[in-house]
């Protein structure tokens, strides 16, 4: 009993073959670069990783090799169910839901507040339906986990018909992993989640705080779109919203433009003008790039001051946690993290953070400190049980 999980973002598809009761993986791969030149399918089998190329790069061609290892492996009817990740569902979704029609108009509907994702998601939820068209199909949503938080953290202070009529607030993102981490922090620590105030820290390549309470997210730092918020790879977080009619007439930019470039131009890889990835400014830092070291600092100080926020919004504070590419592996973002936060009783246990790498999960505070954890997220394994129980109760 296995499920197939598909992940479609703006230019890639991850997928997992694995099962929901442990989390046993057997089959998972990463297709990059799709909808340009040179994408290609990295497939990581048992006995290594093997790199296919996407001459149309399309995603139906990616799914055509996902099929292709299925059937290596004889594995396409071990299928029971595939769980898609899907990343806005508006106010409509509280939780995952099977796909139907209905849903699926759904998920269209919310396309001009997601126009980099939900298209995706709908390309592969469409290639998924059609190879596996006995078995049931689930979308679980990146924003269904946030619908808890209260209408004073998701309402913008503007026209209250941009709301009633346009849908404008607060949604949130990567409610998946921010759910899956608060979990498994609750375990390490040896305490229930309903009892626990937690901050978690989802760095990747876009990057998210929440503020959860009792297990219920109740403030989140993205907003109407994954733009708003914390410094990312590529994309800007909080900016003045007074920047775009600046930039129109100054620099003649269009609004097109202006949202290319805060979306695929900005973050990291504008503030150092070297690239998107914090391992390669955290090895240029070292060798003296002063754009990655300001990089690497704006970051660092930008995500210590929106943590401090959600502690507001949760009153007590008994955890904090890092996960994501950069929350697992930077020991060096952590520890600047944690210094900026000494003010709300934050010490690092240098040791136990240098030592925490991937595929652990660990306190790295010192003793007295508010605990902080480094955890492994994993939202493949999430969509896989969200999707089976779903499938159980028969809804
Ligand atoms: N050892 C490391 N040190 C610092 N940053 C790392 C390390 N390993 C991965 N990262 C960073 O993690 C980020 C990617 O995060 P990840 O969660 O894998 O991405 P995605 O959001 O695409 O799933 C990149 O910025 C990458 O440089
Ligand atoms: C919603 C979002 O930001 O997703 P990702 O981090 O996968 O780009
Ligand atoms: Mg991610």
């Amino acid at each position: 009993m296995k499920t197939l999980v598909v992940n479609c973002g703006s230019s890639s598809m991850k997928f997992a073959l694995l099962d929901p009761a442990s989390g046993a993986v057997a089959l998972s791969g990463l297709a990059e670069r799709l909808g340009g030149a040179g994408a290609s399918v990295r497939v990581d089998r048992e006995d290594g990783r093997v790199t296919v190329p996407l001459p149309n790069g399309s995603y139906p061609e990616a799914f055509g090799v996902l099929l292709a290892e299925l059937d290596r492996l004889n594995a396409r009817a071990e299928v029971q169910a595939v769980g898609h990740r899907v990343v806005h569902g508006g106010e409509q979704f509280s939780a995952a839901s099977l796909l139907s029609p209905e849903v699926l108009k759904a998920i269209q509907a919310c396309v001009p507040l997601a126009p980099l994702h939900n298209p995706a998601n709908l390309e592969g939820i469409a290639a998924a339906q059609a190879a596996f068209c006995d078995v049931p199909h689930v979308a679980v949503f990146d924003t269904a986990f946030h619908q808890t938080m209260p209408e004073v953290a998701y309402r913008y202070a503007v026209p209250e018909a941009w709301y009633r009529e346009h849908g404008v607030r607060r949604y949130g993102f990567h409610g998946t992993s921010h759910a899956y981490v608060a979990g498994e922090a609750a375990r390490v620590l040896g305490q229930p989640l309903e009892e626990l105030n937690l901050v978690t820290a989802h760095l990747g390549n876009g990057c998210s705080v929440a503020a959860i309470a009792g297990g219920r997210s109740v403030d989140t730092s993205m907003g109407l779109t994954p733009l708003e918020g914390l410094v990312m790879g590529t994309r800007s977080g909080d900016v003045d919203p007074g920047l775009h009619d600046y930039l129109a007439r100054e620099a003649g930019l269009s609004l097109t433009e202006l949202t290319a470039a805060l979306n695929r131009e900005s973050g990291l890889k504008g503030l150092s003008g070297l690239t998107n990835d914090m391992r390669e400014l955290e090895e240029a830092a070292g060798q003296g790039h002063a754009g990655a070291r300001l990089a690497v600092q704006v970051f660092v100080y930008r995500l210590a001051k929106l943590i401090a926020g959600m502690a507001v919004a949760l009153g007590r504070l008994d955890g904090l946690v890092f996960t994501g590419g950069i929350g697992e592996n930077s020991a060096a973002v952590r520890s600047a993290t944690l210094a900026r936060l000494a003010v709300l009783g934050f010490t690092v246990d240098d040791g136990a953070n240098a030592a925490a790498v991937r595929g652990q999960s660990g306190v790295i505070s010192a003793s007295g400190s508010v605990s902080t954890l480094v955890v492994n997220t994993n939202e493949e394994w999430m969509i896989a049980r969200e999707t089976a129980e779903l499938v159980a109760r028969g809804l």
